[in-house]
């Protein structure tokens, strides 16, 4: 489990975070909803330790990050699985390479365990005999396959995701979003998304918190979501006139 407590965070005069508690639990999709400019990807870095927080603590299992030097926050980083918004494959690397690459930096396993760990989690993804081909040889979907198969090539407790869905279509979307669900459940991963994309809220929405303005407006599930008579969210989520007609 991953709790934050009270996180406050300034750039200069603009208080981005004011004061945002909540507790994100192991083996359910947690997602960050809120407009643009609330604070989504603020909060998801002062959680990854990319911004100190100016108050407030960030814990792991009651393990205080936010108290922690570099050096000893090195062994819960080796539990943070991370997916980026653009999937942050090196392009110059095959796709074995590019899931090889956490495990040369942070284990002694050797060659032959490595390549067998790649293969696992690309048939984990759906990928199966893709380990040669090159990022530019994939469609954005599988790049995004791949972003996962690396985030939990380390088996991590912890997967944080920026914006999975951006740039793909709704049907891949879908499908990349059941298989964060999938292997949030099957592996207990505490699993934080970040995203604005309505399907997603419906679809794998378990444990959302919305945020508006920097604070912490509404946290429910997807069922609740629609039932709310919370004005700001409900601006949020009926925001596009398909929504409405389906939802309504
Ligand atoms: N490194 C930074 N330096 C200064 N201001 C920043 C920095 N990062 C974010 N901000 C400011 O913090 C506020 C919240 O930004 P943030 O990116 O967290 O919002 P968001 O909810 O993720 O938005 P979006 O959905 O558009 O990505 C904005 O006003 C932004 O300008």
């Amino acid at each position: 489990m991953i709790e934050v407590i009270d996180i406050q965070k300034s750039f200069g005069d603009n208080h981005v975070l004011k004061g945002i508690t909540a507790e994100f639990e192991p083996g359910v999709t947690n997602l960050i909803i809120g407009g643009s400019g609330s604070g989504k990807t603020t909060l998801l870095k002062c959680m990854v330790g990319l911004h100190q927080p100016n108050e407030g603590r960030v814990l792991y299992d009651d393990r205080n990050f936010t108290e922690m030097n570099m050096e000893e926050r090195i062994p819960i980083r080796q539990e943070i699985g991370m997916l980026f918004q653009n999937s942050a494959l090196f392009d110059s690397m095959t796709v074995e390479q590019n899931l090889m690459f956490p495990l040369d930096m942070f284990t002694n396993k050797k060659r032959g365990e490595k390549k067998d760990r790649a293969s696992e989690v690309l048939e984990r993804v759906d990928l199966a005999g893709k380990n040669k081909l090159y990022p530019s040889e994939l469609s954005g979907g599988m790049k995004k396959r791949v972003g996962i198969a690396r985030a939990i090539v380390m088996n991590p407790k912890y997967l944080f995701c920026d914006e999975p869905n951006s740039g793909l279509d709704p049907r891949t979307s879908l499908l990349i979003d059941e298989l964060i669900q999938e292997i949030t459940e099957e592996y207990k991963i505490t699993t934080i998304i970040v995203t604005h994309d309505m399907n997603s809220v419906m679809g794998i929405g378990e444990k959302i918190l919305f945020l508006h303005k920097g604070e912490k407006w509404w946290e429910g599930s997807n069922q609740e979501i629609t039932k709310t008579d919370n004005q700001e969210l409900n601006d949020f989520v009926f925001a596009s006139p398909l929504m409405e007609k389906l939802l309504r």
